[in-house]
């Protein structure tokens, strides 16, 4: 079997789990975040960084490798793994979220969704077996189905039919994915924020026995508290014995939050993303660089962090690379983030063994800054 999951231990106090995952290329300790690689790199983070960080695994996308470089190069050159060298797993999204959050929508129908490249206007058309046949080329060990993502707020007549469209097009895909020895393919739970919705996709989508489940739908623009309730009635209906993965999430309380709700799996762009504007998450809360206030600041990034950049560069030296506009600020900033939700996972699973994640979140919200 492509993915095993190991339930280790669950928490006394919340839902939050202690799992491995077992892959082709290694396993997994989770909770997990997964620092995201859209075009088959983290964004200016080299492989030998990731690893130096811990990363475990990364997450790539499967709308952006088919549109560039295509799927077939990739294919040519050895799988993803080898085309981009790394050698740990990777897990690609089905592009489903990717087609209408960037594409030019054109139409979706029961067939699939014919869209406009993002990149050069081109015309495109994209069904569940198309996303999974990708997928099998690129090699990932951890595909999505490819679904369709309700917008926020929708209405319950929308999301009721869209959920049933993931649903059928979950089968087709279950139909088409071919390594199902190397490749697990995870489903993706939708019904919005509408709880029987929710109840009837978990039915569903569970029913169709994937190795791992997603919970998707969501970090879509719902206030957090919403996504929070949402998490509450959805994850007990998702088999304890296989991995549940929040797509899309996210920001430190975020991903907290998650894990205290029985999640085992995290996505973001954020850290890298905001790490391109000069912005950091520190044990303080967000710093952002390009504040006058840090002009002569001669102290680290974050005064408890022991990353690469916290240890050898002063808040003064980054303003003026952000100011520069030099592209060592987004590597270090970038290296910094990363090191930092990646430490606090290892922090969360650490209050998981002890049993005292909820001290664990009090203390961090009130240095960070979060209200509880
Ligand atoms: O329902 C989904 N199915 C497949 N993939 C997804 C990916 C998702 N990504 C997000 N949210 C991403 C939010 N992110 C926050 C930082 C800035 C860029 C956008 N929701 C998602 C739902 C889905």
């Amino acid at each position: 079997m492509a993915i095993k999951y190991e339930l280790i231990k669950e928490c006394k106090q919340t839902g939050a789990r202690l799992g491995k995952i077992h892959t082709p290329h290694g396993t997994i300790e989770t909770p997990i975040f997964m620092p995201v690689g859209t075009q088959a790199t983290v964004k200016s983070m080299t492989p030998e960084e990731l690893k130096e960080i811990e990363s475990q695994i990364i997450l790539s996308n499967t709308y952006h490798l088919y549109l560039r470089p295509g799927h077939d190069l990739v294919e040519k050159a050895g799988g993803l793994h080898k085309f981009m060298n790394w050698d740990r797993p990777i897990l690609t999204d089905s592009g489903g979220f990717q087609v209408f959050s960037l594409g030019d929508l054109r139409k979706i129908s029961e067939e699939g969704v014919e869209f406009r490249s993002h990149i050069d206007g081109s015309k495109h058309f994209i069904s569940p077996e198309k996303a999974i046949e990708i997928q099998n080329s690129l090699g990932s060990d951890i595909i999505m189905a490819f679904d369709e993502c309700a917008p926020y707020p929708a209405d319950r007549e929308y999301v009721k039919n869209s959920l049933e469209r993931t649903t059928r097009w979950a089968k087709r895909c279950k139909k088409a994915h071919k390594n199902t020895d190397t490749q697990g393919l995870f489903g993706i739970i939708q019904g919005g924020i509408y709880k029987d919705m929710r109840e009837q996709s978990a039915k569903e989508i569970t029913e169709l026995d994937f190795p791992g489940y997603a919970v998707g739908g969501l970090s879509v623009g719902e206030p957090k508290p919403l996504m929070y309730e949402v998490l509450e009635y959805t994850t007990p209906l998702m088999p304890k014995n296989k991995p549940r993965y929040l797509m899309g999430v996210g920001s430190p309380d975020c991903l907290i939050e998650g894990v205290i709700r029985g999640i085992d799996m995290f996505d973001c762009v954020l850290p890298t993303r905001i790490a391109r504007n000069g912005t950091a998450m520190t044990s303080q809360g967000r710093v952002t660089i390009k504040q006058a206030r840090f002009y002569d600041d001669f102290t680290p990034l974050d005064p408890e962090c022991d990353c690469y950049t916290c240890r050898n560069y002063t808040k003064a030296y980054l303003r003026h690379l952000f100011k520069a506009n030099e592209i060592l600020s987004a590597r270090l900033f970038s290296y910094h983030n990363l090191y930092f939700l990646l430490k606090l996972m290892k922090n969360i699973r650490e209050a998981i063994k002890n049993d005292n994640l909820l001290d664990y979140r009090k203390e961090f919200f009130e240095k960070y800054g979060y209200e509880l």
